[in-house]
């Protein structure tokens, strides 16, 4: 695994945070009105060419495969391609993951229609994404862990709708570092929790 860093200052980290951050909010939109959009064949079809030529014009110029995970000279990293809290990642719901009072983490976020899976419910799958990032940032805040393993049981459906993720660390066995999280309501009815088992992989050891 590389991570590349990039010799940029705190204006510059700024600036590319607010050009595309607001272009991944706009695609988001785009994702869900292309879901939800009852608008007549011609603007349909319109809309599709439009979007395509925009498209071409973006893939002039890109990186190749993924954007990684990159730090700035100042240690900043940037995790702008990651599929749950990717700054540049129009996918990613975005979560803003944060420290909690308990010294774990906590996101509080909103999953509407392109994270369906039975009518008006949230995806199980998704659900485990979630869970996944948020379990792993809590398991990461000493040291880079890779998840091992993730268990979940689904108490109840998750509504589309606002929903609290929360994780925590439960104990730490040298690499293996134990993580229990849940994902909330609206009503704050715990739906989903999770028990994981994150580990520093062997190549990371005594980096
Ligand atoms: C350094 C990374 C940088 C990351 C960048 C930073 C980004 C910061 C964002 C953070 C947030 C990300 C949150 C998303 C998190 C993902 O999505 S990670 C992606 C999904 N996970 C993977 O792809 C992992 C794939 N698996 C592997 O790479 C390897 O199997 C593992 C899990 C690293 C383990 O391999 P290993 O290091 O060779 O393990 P090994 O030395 O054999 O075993 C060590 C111990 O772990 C146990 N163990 C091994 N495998 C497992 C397992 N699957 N389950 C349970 N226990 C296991 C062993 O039994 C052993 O236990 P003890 O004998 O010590 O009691």
């Amino acid at each position: 695994m590389q991570f590349p860093v990039e010799d940029i200052d705190a204006d510059e980290l700024a600036r590319r945070e607010a050009l595309f951050g607001p272009l991944a909010d706009t695609v988001r939109e785009l994702i869900d009105v292309t879901i939800r959009s009852e608008a007549d064949e011609d603007t349909i079809l319109e809309a599709a060419q439009r979007i395509r030529d925009v498209t071409k014009r973006l893939n002039d110029r890109r990186c190749e495969g993924g954007f990684g995970v990159r730090f700035t000279e100042h240690g900043h990293m940037m995790t702008w391609g990651n599929a749950v809290s990717g700054l540049r990642n129009a996918i990613a719901p975005p979560l803003v993951v944060e420290q909690a009072a308990d010294g774990g983490m906590c996101s509080d976020f909103t999953l509407g229609a392109a994270y369906e899976g039975p009518p008006g419910l949230v995806h199980g799958g998704v659900c485990a994404l979630v869970l996944d990032q948020v379990c792993g940032m809590a398991a990461s805040t000493a040291k880079p862990n890779l998840t091992g393993t993730l268990s979940l049981r689904y108490r109840r459906p998750t509504p589309l709708g606002p929903v609290r993720a929360r994780a925590r660390i439960d104990r730490i066995e040298g690499v293996k570092t134990f993580v229990v999280g849940e994902l909330y309501d609206a009503d704050g009815n715990v739906t989903v929790s999770a028990e994981g088992v994150f580990i520093l992989p062997a190549w990371a050891r005594g980096r």
